[in-house]
């Protein structure tokens, strides 16, 4: 696969990412890095996160060290103007800063953005997901189930779908296969996305997991959540516990 382009505008519209509202998708970004790199979620420069505002989407460059990154870093890009591109490998950035690259995640961003028209995509490289993913390998299984766990409710029903899963839902979390360069995950991903039209997550064998929701606060949740399921279900393996069980309550729930 070729790697996508940037074009930049001749001001660089360095006004799209100077705001002095911490809830700026700008200041967001490095703040909520910062924060998931204490969970050993962006260690070592892996995963990230990414906003979208309306039309436009804000995106961390590559190879840098995510809790460490300021406003000024921050990429942003047309949705619109990117739909428009004759050449769908272009990116078309509205904001560029210099010496850097964009995030080699930023297609799988933008899959959550343009086929579940989130609000907010976060990929990280928790230890919890990789071990989940290695745990399944062992099984062939390419999905994650659990149910029965109260965490599960903080999870959205499915996308265009108003409420949460319930404690007897089962979640489900497609896995992929893991490939040499990032963006070449791009198809599989969009492959799981159709597969499993409610899942707001996708792990990614022996790698991590990329978890989206409508907005920062729903796709932070999630990603929260799940990662404590993650940490659960290996917990639950050690202690020869199964992660489904189809076992009724002891006492009937009232509806
Ligand atoms: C530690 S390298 C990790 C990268 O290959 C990739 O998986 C990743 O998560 C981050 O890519 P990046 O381009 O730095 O945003
Ligand atoms: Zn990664």
């Amino acid at each position: 696969m070729c790697p996508p382009t940037t074009s930049t505008s001749e001001n660089n519209n360095d006004h799209l990412v100077q705001s002095s509202d911490p809830n700026h998708p700008a200041n967001l970004i490095p703040a909520l890095c910062a924060k998931f790199w204490t969970l050993g979620w962006v260690t070592g420069t892996g995963g990230g996160a990414s906003i979208r505002s309306d039309d436009l989407v804000y995106l961390a460059p590559s190879g840098v060290q995510k809790e460490l990154m300021k406003p000024e870093d921050i990429y942003v890009l047309s949705l619109a103007a990117q739909a428009q591109s004759l050449d769908k490998r272009q990116r078309v950035y509205l904001r560029s800063p210099a010496n850097f690259k964009p995030s080699q995640c930023t297609p799988l961003f933008l899959a959550a953005f343009t086929k579940r028209n989130a609000g907010c995509c976060i990929h990280t490289h928790s230890h919890w997901a990789v071990l989940v993913t290695l745990i399944l390998e062992t099984q062939g299984s390419k999905e994650f189930l659990i149910n029965n766990i109260e965490q599960i409710k903080g999870f959205g029903k499915g996308f265009g779908k108003s409420g949460n899963l319930g404690y007897h839902d089962t979640l489900r979390i497609p896995v992929i296969e893991n490939t040499a360069h990032e963006e070449d995950l791009t198809e599989f991903l969009e492959e799981a996305m159709d597969q499993y039209p409610d899942t707001y997550a996708v792990l990614v064998r022996r790698h991590g997991v990329y978890v989206w929701g409508e907005n920062v606060h729903k796709a932070k949740t999630m990603c929260e959540s799940l990662d404590y399921l993650f940490q659960l279900a290996v917990e639950m393996k050690q202690l020869g516990l199964p992660w489904v069980t189809d076992i009724e309550p002891t006492i009937p729930t009232r509806k």
